[in-house]
């Protein structure tokens, strides 16, 4: 019978709790027993730890990171002693203390493992700003509006991947979001400034580490206090109003390597805004055209790779652009399905 670890006050999260009594190679079936703690019960050991055994019900609760005196937790019944659960452990459990994503004094690595261990319940008390989830992004429907002229065949498992949204990227609940970075990757404006003050000074201080970006590639990191789990940050092409074929080729790579960095890291849904046609002038009715050809060869060559790529767009005009473009890539399959 595996003990349950029932719900934690601190932010000491259950899979650490339950990860050091692993390490512990601790077998199932441990049983805990509640006992006044001897003398020699470890100093941090002046809390008390919230677990909760099936059978028996009982519950303790783990303060913020100090035990009270009233309750250690031995191990036995199932022959582990209390050695197992060294001390260390215990103050390792103890000691560890609640994720603080407002201050850059936190260790990005340590955080980012945590936060990426933690079931979404308890990611979403962590989030700096409010989130939408998957569920509230309708796949994109044709409007049945005379439609432009299709440059693909209709397919409708694609067509199924892909939505339109129109909004701030910094709250859509999915795996990774697509950042229109500068080659600093320290942030700045726009879309960038909006992520960044989203998630928090931790990520500033993972990109300070990953030595900028070239345009047209793609780096990843962790999304701290953003609903999405990852950041996937890229520079679009400074086109200024003048595209020619390497800016095209640039925005082109934007898309292809951010899709490309998130199949590598098994994410799934994604989501881009409207890279280069802010600050860095590309023109959008040109911009559009690149974004959604990428997206519908990259999900052609890959369609068990992604479940869902939302078109992110911020602006009126860019909604109206993505709704009058979208059917030309992604084509409505008018046949009716065989009724067989
Ligand atoms: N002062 C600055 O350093 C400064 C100022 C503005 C923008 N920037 C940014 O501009 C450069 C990149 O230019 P860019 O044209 O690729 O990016 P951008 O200027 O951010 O514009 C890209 C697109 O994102 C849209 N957008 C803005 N905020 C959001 C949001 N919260 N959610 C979804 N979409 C949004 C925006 O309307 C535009 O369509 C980078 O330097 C970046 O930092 C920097």
């Amino acid at each position: 019978m595996a003990f349950q670890i029932s719900k934690v006050t601190a932010r000491v999260s259950v899979p650490v709790i339950t990860r050091v009594l692993e390490k512990q190679q601790l077998s199932r079936g441990v049983k805990f027993t509640v006992f006044h703690p001897a003398a020699n019960t470890p100093p941090c050991a002046r809390g008390g730890i919230n677990i909760a055994t099936r059978s028996e019900g009982k519950r303790f609760s783990v303060s913020s990171g100090v035990f009270s005196r009233s309750v250690a937790v031995l191990l036995g019944a199932a022959g582990v002693s209390a050695a197992a659960l060294s001390s260390s452990a215990v103050c390792a459990m103890a000691a560890r203390t609640p994720i603080n994503l407002d201050t850059d004094k936190s260790d990005w690595k340590e955080t980012k493992k945590e936060l990426l261990s933690m079931s979404m319940k308890e990611r979403r008390e962590l989030y700096r700003t409010d989130y939408i989830s998957l569920d509230k992004v309708p796949v994109w429907k044709h409007s049945g509006a005379a439609s432009a002229k299709s440059l693909y065949k209709a397919n409708d498992e694609l067509n199924q991947k892909i939505s339109l949204f129109r909004g701030d990227i910094t709250k859509l609940e999915i795996d990774a979001i697509a950042n229109a970075a500068n080659k600093t990757l320290l942030g700045g404006g726009g879309v960038d400034g909006a992520i960044h003050r989203g998630a928090g000074p931790l990520l500033r201080k993972e990109c300070s580490t990953l030595g900028g970006c070239e345009t047209g590639e793609a780096k990843i990191t962790g999304a701290y206090g953003l609903p999405a789990k990852y950041v996937i940050h890229t520079v679009g092409p400074i086109a200024h109003g003048s595209v020619g074929e390497t800016e095209r080729r640039a925005l082109r790579d934007c898309y292809y390597n951010c899709l490309r960095t998130a199949t590598e890291n098994q994410l799934r849904t994604v989501a881009f805004p409207c890279i280069s046609t802010g600050v860095y002038g590309y023109p959008p009715e040109q911009a559009v055209e690149v974004a959604l050809k990428t997206v519908r060869e990259y999900l052609e060559d890959n369609p068990a790779q992604m479940d869902r790529v939302i078109f992110c767009v911020f602006l009126k005009s860019d909604d109206d652009l993505y709704k009058s473009r979208l059917p030309a890539y992604f084509p409505e399959d008018v046949l009716p399905k065989s009724k067989l």
